[in-house]
């Protein structure tokens, strides 16, 4: 584990990385991470996911809006509001520079609508982000900050470079997007510091669905899924 997932061992935090660590350990091994790292990732499947993870940004974006507006303090507010523009400038970037490199052009995306996967995934952070009270939003929103960060820096340790997935990597590998990171855990563990047995409960749940959903995009991008009718 790296920096980002230094925490003290009676936290939410600590409690949910250790309960899915078999997961993490699964999408840190999958073959789209192995190929990614290696720099033999198929052009077809990077471009399958970049498209994917457009779209899956923008509902990002507006789970952590929603998460800013049920903030239960002007630095939550604050937080939440941030991350939620840099989910959208990050989306602009895969367009400004992603597609750019890897030939994917306007029409391109604008034809290619949500996998399956992507579907379900966005639809399950926005729903819980309406739904769920702050504390519960916050464990959906976490495994996709988390995972990133780990997944980043698993894959810079041993990545052969240069890499035509270079940009990628260093996106989530470097330290600005591990400082959210960290701050995300820290605002997510405090929420849980406050939250009943229930609520906690609550937040277990939707930590593990978004994880298992993070195994689920990338094995997604692997088959290069599309809707079977
Ligand atoms: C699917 C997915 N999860 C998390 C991130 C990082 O925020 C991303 N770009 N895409």
């Amino acid at each position: 584990m790296s920096d980002a997932t230094s925490f003290s061992a009676s936290t939410f935090s600590a409690h949910a990385w250790g309960r899915d660590l078999p997961t993490y350990e699964a999408i840190r091994t999958m073959p789209f991470n192995d190929a990614l790292a290696d720099g033999t990732l198929s052009l077809e499947r990077f471009r399958h996911y970049m498209v994917q993870d457009a779209h899956y940004l923008i509902a990002f974006g507006r789970g952590l809006a929603i998460a800013a507006a049920k903030a239960d303090d002007p630095d939550g507010l604050v937080q939440f509001a941030e991350a939620a523009k840099v989910a959208v400038v990050v989306e602009r970037s895969l367009h400004a520079d992603f597609f750019e490199t890897f030939g994917i052009g306007p029409e391109e995306f604008s034809r290619t609508e949500m996998s399956p996967v992507c579907h379900h995934y966005s639809n399950f952070l926005i729903a819980t982000a309406y739904a769920e009270p702050y504390p519960v939003v916050l464990a959906a929103l976490l495994p996709c900050f988390w995972i990133y960060a780990e997944i980043g820096r698993d894959i810079l340790g041993r990545a052969a470079r240069p890499n035509p997935y270079d940009a990628w990597i260093d996106t989530y590998a470097g330290e600005e997007f591990h400082e959210a990171v960290r701050a995300v855990i820290a605002t997510t563990d405090r929420a849980a510091s406050g939250a009943s047995p229930d609520v906690l409960a609550r937040m277990h749940v939707a930590y593990r669905r978004a994880t298992q959903l993070e195994w689920m995009f990338w094995d997604s991008a692997w088959r290069l899924a599309d809707w079977p009718v």
